[in-house]
């Protein structure tokens, strides 16, 4: 076969005004326009590999300028020089010897980097013509391991006990590869619960919710405690004890008031407490965890690399985590991330939401079951109910799960008109944006 050549790299800053709506909205990020560096592998096989890192607005034009910087390690490659060792491709992207100064491996290039290793992925999927979760769960252990840099993460998963878990994870995967043909993977819903939105609204959508199957919802805290009780205890009124409420505080809170705020939303007895302080605090998420027990403590979605994850797993911090598929470095770090995991025990329910985060993560997740984990018990994956009408291969829901995808690459293509409507600055609706803040000025 012809090799594969990547000929041209476009990036584009995409943003969705949604803040207009409250919708993402927290405790902390209050108005959340999700966006992202969003990068297109062009190639000579008429094939495109797509790449996003999801940002909130603000600051999407750094990230840009950091994928634009990193494309030039894939402009003019051929497909195979990166697949065939995708661990070099990763040391390659995370280790120029000036720009690493700038993370090393988190921060703005990290998202960058995550983005087009991704697109990579993409790419090398629609390629072999299977979605991501497939050639993941085709490859060999071997193969797998050969992707991931262990250099830091050693002493807790060494190379030979990814192996052997990989292993094991090859027995019965057909089985539970119609398993989950069949029945989908379970899902959460967080389109109920934004910090923005009244009183009424959470109550109208957690009904709708529950009329259209959902099971788990999510709900922001970290407001005044008594809004957080009153939203929590609408919340629970509408969809009863028997389904699953998760409560997000995004970092609001320092540790002892993390503590006190966890066990006073202990009545409404949440399945897991998320994001409770600094993403950076394993020690004080450990102490949380400890403290505010028996509340369950989930975390990831802002832990910047494997390493983060690894100390976490290893000071006994957390009870959920939630990797994010482009926080950390694309397809790479995750297997790294969801291997340790698999290792200390510890259930993977994936971030998302964002833009194209959903339909990133199935992938994972799937792989995750079929290769690793070889469960779907205590697991969910998010679900938001936005943007995903910009996306050629949608996300499927059926009655609170994910239908497994079967279109070829990473599911994140989104449409060309999509993508020059929503261009910043250059993009129609920006450019209607403008004009109206210009009139009202007048
Ligand atoms: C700003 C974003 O919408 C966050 O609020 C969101 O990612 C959230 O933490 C989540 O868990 O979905
Ligand atoms: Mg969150």
């Amino acid at each position: 076969m012809k090799p594969i050549t990547i000929t041209n790299t476009r990036v584009i800053d995409v943003r969705f005004p949604t803040s207009r709506e409250h919708i993402g909205s927290d405790a902390v990020n209050k108005d959340p326009d999700y966006s992202a560096a969003y990068c297109i592998l062009e190639t000579d096989a008429g094939i495109e590999g797509h790449g996003l890192t999801f940002t909130l607005g603000r600051g999407t034009e750094l990230c840009v300028s950091a994928l634009r910087y990193l494309t030039q390690f894939v402009q003019g490659r051929t497909l195979e020089s990166l697949t065939s060792n995708l661990n070099a491709m990763y040391l390659e992207l995370t280790g120029d010897t000036q720009f690493r100064w700038l993370g090393p491996e988190k921060g703005v290039i990290h998202l960058a980097c995550g983005a087009l290793v991704n697109a990579v992925w993409d790419l090398y999927a629609k390629a072999e013509g299977k979605p991501v979760w497939r050639l993941l769960a085709d490859m060999t252990p071997e193969q797998i391991v050969s992707a991931i840099d262990f250099r830091y993460i050693a002493d807790a998963l060494s190379p030979e006990e990814a192996l052997a878990i990989l292993r094991k994870g090859k027995e019965g995967q057909q089985q539970r590869l119609a398993e989950i043909i069949a029945g989908g993977y379970p899902a959460y819903t967080t389109s109920a619960g934004w910090f923005g939105f009244s009183d009424e609204k959470i109550r109208r959508l957690c009904r709708e919710g529950i009329a259209d199957g959902w099971t788990h919802f999510k709900l922001k805290v970290g407001g005044v405690p008594e809004d957080d009780l009153r939203r929590g205890r609408i919340v629970r009124e509408e969809i009863g004890w028997q389904n699953r409420m998760m409560v997000d505080a995004n970092q609001k809170w320092g540790v002892e008031e993390a503590i006190s705020r966890t066990r006073q939303l202990a009545e409404l007895q949440p399945w897991w407490m998320e994001e409770p302080t600094s993403p950076d605090d394993i020690l004080g998420h450990a102490r949380i965890r400890r403290e505010a027990a028996p509340t369950r403590i989930a975390t990831g979605e802002h832990c910047h690399n494997s390493v983060m994850f690894k100390q976490l797993f290893q000071a006994g911090s957390i009870d959920v985590c939630q990797i994010d598929s482009c926080r950390v470095a694309g397809v790479n770090e995750n297997l790294a991330i969801i291997l340790m995991a698999a290792k200390f025990g510890i259930p993977v329910c994936p971030h998302a939401g964002g833009v194209g985060l959903c339909e990133y993560v199935q992938h994972l997740s799937i792989f995750d079951f079929l290769s690793v984990s070889g469960t779907m018990e205590n697991r969910v994956i998010e679900y938001v109910d936005h943007l995903h009408e910009h996306f050629r291969y949608p996300v499927k829901i059926r009655r609170g799960h994910y239908l497994v995808p079967t279109d070829p690459g990473y599911s994140c293509e989104m449409l060309p008109e999509s993508l020059n409507k929503f261009s910043f600055p250059e993009g129609e609706v920006w450019k209607e944006q403008e004009l109206e803040t210009s009139l009202a000025q007048k």
